[in-house]
């Protein structure tokens, strides 16, 4: 591996991710239907807007009735009720249930006025027209009563909450058809590389397929972003370059730079840096994805130069992009992250180190099963700390591919 050349000391991945997201724009509020909303962020608080259930409700399909009239709990006791004949109206608007009668009733229907208790078919005998109890019943034994769930006004998802397909149901049960998100952050994908060509065409003795267009954009699309581009790969042409990030600056909140952040004699990405906005940082301490480096524009876009060497960019969008736009998204606490044991020791680096890694469950506990994998094939990286010797079985956190 090339070892860095540059006196000056980089930023911790830490550091880093800061100044990333420090100066990332705040994104706005959009009001989209529930099925556009999975895995968006919530923008605000939603209260429920009338109480649920809305009405008393059987839990249970069986009889409605007074537990008042059951007797004293001893099925010997028990008064026998007459059952009332089913009626057409008893889902919308069932009609009160007279004194010593009990009523047939569906799981989820609305119980009839006057009925506190709910016997399941199976624990009570019914014949001839006459229910007699099987099993002793408490007040409102398997019935939930109106609001029981949400009183109107109650809170019943948070802001920041990243939808899932239950919070999305949750939203519908209450009636709500669209609910408001915080916007996709645009982001610009721009190539460069003289040596690049489309995968589907012919490659002439030099060039190699553009691979890294396709990893930026699936796993930006993975991260809730929306993509612009990437279009077909740029020349190593500083003006060239510098014309298409500021073109993309007009819409997008990011632009990423791919190739050319470097230190050879046609790597611009870091002038170019310096051309649209203010350095943040030239370069992380981390390995791979080492030459990563950023820019803040006047008006608090962010532009990001990142390798193209295919491991140092899959490993610099896992370990600084991915955190910016779950950052840009959400106000959510972060997610706990996942870990395992390593199969085998890893020694001490400089610099913060991202281990591509393969992994197995034994016996209920997650391991590594190889380490230092090629990162296309990795079902994680590994976070190895800077400094640090790690014996085999040292649990380490996980950043997970997907
Ligand atoms: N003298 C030094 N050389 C290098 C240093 C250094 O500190 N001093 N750092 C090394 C590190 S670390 C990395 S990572 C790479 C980053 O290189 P660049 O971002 O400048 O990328 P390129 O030079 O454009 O390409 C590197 C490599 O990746 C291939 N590549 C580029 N783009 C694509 C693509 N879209 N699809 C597939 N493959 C791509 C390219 O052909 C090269 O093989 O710099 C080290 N050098
Ligand atoms: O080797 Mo570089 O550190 O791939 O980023």
């Amino acid at each position: 591996m090339t070892r860095c050349s540059c006196a000056i000391a980089s930023p911790s991945v830490d550091e880093a991710l800061a100044a990333l997201i420090d100066t990332a724009p705040t994104l706005d509020t959009t009001e989209v239907a529930l099925h556009a909303a999975l895995g968006r962020t919530l923008a605000r608080t939603i209260r429920a807007p009338r109480a649920y259930p809305p009405f008393n409700r059987a839990m249970m399909d069986g009889y409605a009735a007074r537990h008042a009239e059951l007797g004293d709990g001893n099925p010997g006791n028990a008064a026998a009720l007459r059952v009332r004949p089913a009626s057409d109206s008893d889902h919308s608007a069932p009609h009160p249930l007279p004194a010593g009668h009990c009523a047939a009733i569906a799981t989820g229907a609305p119980l009839p006025p006057g009925a506190d208790v709910v016997l399941r078919r199976e624990r009570v005998n019914v014949s001839a027209g006459w229910l007699h109890v099987i099993e002793p019943a408490s007040p409102w034994a398997d019935c939930e009563t109106v609001g029981a769930v949400a009183m109107p006004g109650a809170p019943i998802l948070s802001s920041g909450t990243i939808l899932t397909a239950g919070h999305l149901s949750l939203a519908a049960r209450h009636g709500l058809a669209t609910l408001p998100v915080r916007r996709a952050p645009r982001v610009a994908v721009l190539v460069t590389g003289d040596e690049l060509i489309p995968p589907g065409e012919p490659c002439p003795p030099g060039s190699i397929h553009d691979s890294n267009s396709i990893l930026l954009q699936a796993t930006l699309t993975r991260l809730g972003a929306e993509v612009v581009g990437p279009a077909a790969p740029l020349a190593d042409h500083l003006p060239t370059l510098e014309a298409a990030v500021r073109r993309q600056l007009a819409d997008a909140d990011v632009v990423c730079l791919i190739g050319g952040s470097s230190v050879g004699t046609r790597d611009f990405g870091r002038a170019l840096l310096t051309r649209v906005g203010t350095t943040l940082f030239e370069g992380v301490s981390m390995r791979p994805g080492r030459p990563t480096s950023a820019a803040a524009t006047p008006d608090g876009k962010l532009v990001i130069a990142l390798p193209g060497r295919p491991a140092a960019l899959l490993t610099a969008l896992q370990v600084l992009v991915r955190p910016l736009l779950e950052a840009m998204q959400s106000s959510a606490a972060a997610t706990p992250a996942p870990c395992a044991r390593l199969v085998s020791p890893i020694g001490p680096m400089n610099a913060a180190r991202y281990l591509p890694v393969r992994l197995e469950c034994r016996d209920g506990t997650w391991w590594t099963l190889e380490q230092d994998v090629e990162a296309e094939y990795a079902d994680a990286l590994a976070v190895i700390p800077a400094h640090r010797t790690l014996d085999a079985s040292t649990p380490v956190n996980l950043i997970a591919l997907r």
